[in-house]
This record gives structure tokens, C-alpha cells and sequence, in this order.
């Protein structure tokens, strides 16, 4: 299957009426390979993950491209056919960098990705205290990522994100989210939605422009379910926290245990071989044998 399938099927979903993405955040090899097990269609690499996972830092500003783009595209050739919709941030830098940007996300197989209006010295959406640049230079960023897609052929979804709502209103975020309109995304992303008639009023104000909804629980939006969001007409609905999360608790929760018993008391169908299941063991040895390995022939399970 040609690698640009992801997101051709993705461009489909976001043109046919009745279509919908879910997309659980992921942030690591195995969150994707689960979310992948889990049935679901798109992923969403999370840049507060990734930042979380690969660096230990909060979500500041501190991942490079060079972080990001290593991270997507060891997730997106898991399941090269699945859309990975990727943060990317603001760019990380002037229109010269979003370009790079643009073409190593496209071409390291990234379905779509994000980019927002706040300096370089970004946070979270939903931390308070955000500065943004102006509106002439969030519409270099989106413009300069659209052009790098059309010099390079691609049909990479560039998903305009503004973080303006918090500071600057209502009006002054769909203002910004319709000159990056203007200046070529494809699809909306108004960060940190406080309701849902305002989530209502934004599908509404914007269409037939798609939108996309960033489900963070416990921030700046209420819960809105999937089947909610797709009531409402959002195209597209991420969730950063889907799997760290769960990661999040269960670690410590482990770690906990440890330290109180002086061993882990891992549940009994946790062995090596279910770990190593969850990451393709299976399908690795199959590869082998196919090219006339024989490293496994006797298998991998132990004889008790
Ligand atoms: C979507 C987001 O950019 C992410 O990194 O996943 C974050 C999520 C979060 O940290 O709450 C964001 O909304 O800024």
C-alpha cells in the first residue's frame, strides 16, 4: 500500500458528510501499538506526551523538531495505513523551519498536523498566561506550511490551531481561525473551547469549514463525548490524554506497590512473551521464518 494512504483515507473521511475521526492521544511506541489493538482508526501523537515520555519535562515549549518528527514517524510506520494527526506545535520557528516542518512530518508519513499562534516559548492550551504572536504572522505559518505541502506534492491535512480564545475572546479566535482559513488550511482548531454552545456556535460560525475538538478532561473544555462532538459537527476529535493518563496512574500506582511488597505482584498473565505480544512478537518471528531465518523455530514460549 503507498504510504500516502493515511492520509488520502483521511482527506476522504474529512470530505464524506457522515464521516468522523477519533483519535486517542498516544505518545510512545507502545500507547500506539495498544491504541492500534483497541480498534481505533487515527492516533493522535500529543506533544505534551511526547514531552513527557521522551524528555521528562512538562509541555513548555521544549520539544524540537527533531524530537517530534523521531517520535511521529516511529508511530506512524506502525500501521503506516492509519492517520497519525500530529501537534506540531508553532512550527518551531519562522516560515523556513514550518516548511521543514511540513516536509519531514510529510515525508517521516504523518497524516495531518497542528499549528498554533502562541510564541516560541509556548505552553499547554490549558495553562493560563498565553502570548501570542500577532495575525499576520500566524498567517505565515500557516501559510508557509501550505506551501511547503504543494511544493512537495503532498496532500499532508494542516490543521490551523489558534490558542487566542483564552486572552482575546471569542471574536478575535474566529477572526484568526478564518485567516488561517483564508490562507489555506484545511481544517480548524479553536484551543481551549469553554462550552458547548460555544463549541456549537464555532461549527456553526465556521462551516462548512471541518473543525476539530481537543478533548482534555480536567482543563479548559467540558467533557464532550465523541458521539457528542460528532452531534455537534466536528469532523475531528482528539484525546491528548487518552493513554497517558491511565499510564500516568498505573505506574504509580505499581511503583507504589513495589516499594510497600519488595516486588512488582504483577498480575500472572503479564509474562515477557504478553508484553513482547502487544509489539508485534508474533508477527516478527513470522517475518523471519518467511525470509528462511531459523532463530525461532523452536518458538519463544517457555515449556513449564
Ligand atoms: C493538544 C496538546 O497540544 C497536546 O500536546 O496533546 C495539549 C494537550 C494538553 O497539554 O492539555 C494542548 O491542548 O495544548
Amino acid at each position: 500500500m503507498p504510504l500516502a494512504s493515511a492520509t488520502t483515507s483521511l482527506r476522504q473521511t474529512l470530505k464524506d458528510p457522515n464521516g468522523f475521526v477519533i483519535a486517542p492521544g498516544v505518545y510512545d511506541g507502545l500507547s500506539a501499538r495498544l491504541a492500534l489493538a483497541a480498534g481505533f482508526d487515527a492516533l493522535y501523537m500529543t506533544g505534551a506526551g511526547t514531552a513527557a515520555s521522551v524528555h521528562g519535562q512538562a509541555d513548555l515549549g521544549i520539544c524540537t523538531l527533531n524530537d517530534m518528527r523521531t517520535n511521529a514517524e516511529m508511530i506512524a510506520n506502525l500501521s503506516p495505513s492509519t492517520p497519525l494527526i500530529c501537534d506540531a506545535d508553532t512550527g518551531y520557528g519562522g516560515p523556513i523551519m514550518v516548511s521543514r516542518t511540513t516536509e519531514q512530518y510529510a515525508r517521516s508519513g504523518v497524516a495531518a498536523f497542528h499549528i498554533e499562534d502562541q510564541v516560541q516559548t509556548k505552553r499547554c492550551g490549558h495553562l493560563a498566561g498565553k502570548l501570542l504572536v500577532d495575525t499576520p504572522t500566524y498567517e505565515t505559518r500557516i501559510r508557509a506550511a501550505v506551501q511547503a505541502r504543494n511544493r512537495l506534492g503532498s496532500d499532508i491535512v494542516v490543521i490551523a490551531r489558534t490558542d487566542s480564545l483564552q486572552g482575546h475572546g471569542y471574536e478575535e479566535a474566529l477572526t484568526r481561525l478564518r485567516a488561517a482559513r483564508d490562507a489555506g488550511a484545511d481544517v480548524g482548531f479553536l484551543e481551549g473551547i469553554s462550552s458547548r454552545e460555544m463549541a456549537k456556535q464555532a461549527v456553526k460560525d465556521l462551516a462548512p469549514w471541518p473543525l476539530l475538538l481537543n478533548m482534555v478532561e480536567h482543563g479548559s473544555t467540558p467533557s464532550i463525548s465523541a458521539q457528542e462532538a460528532r452531534e455537534i459537527g466536528f469532523k475531528i476529535i482528539i484525546f491528548p490524554f487518552a493513554t497517558i493518563g491511565p499510564a500516568l496512574t498505573a505506574m504509580a500506582e505499581g511503583l507504589e506497590k513495589l516499594k510497600r511488597l519488595g516486588l512488582p505482584g504483577l498480575d500472572e498473565s503479564l509474562t515477557p512473551q504478553a508484553l513482547f505480544r502487544a509489539c508485534g512478537l508474533d508477527e516478527s518471528v513470522k517475518l523471519d521464518a518467511e525470509a528462511g531465518g531459523v532463530s525461532f523455530e523452536g518458538g519463544v514460549d517457555l515449556r513449564k
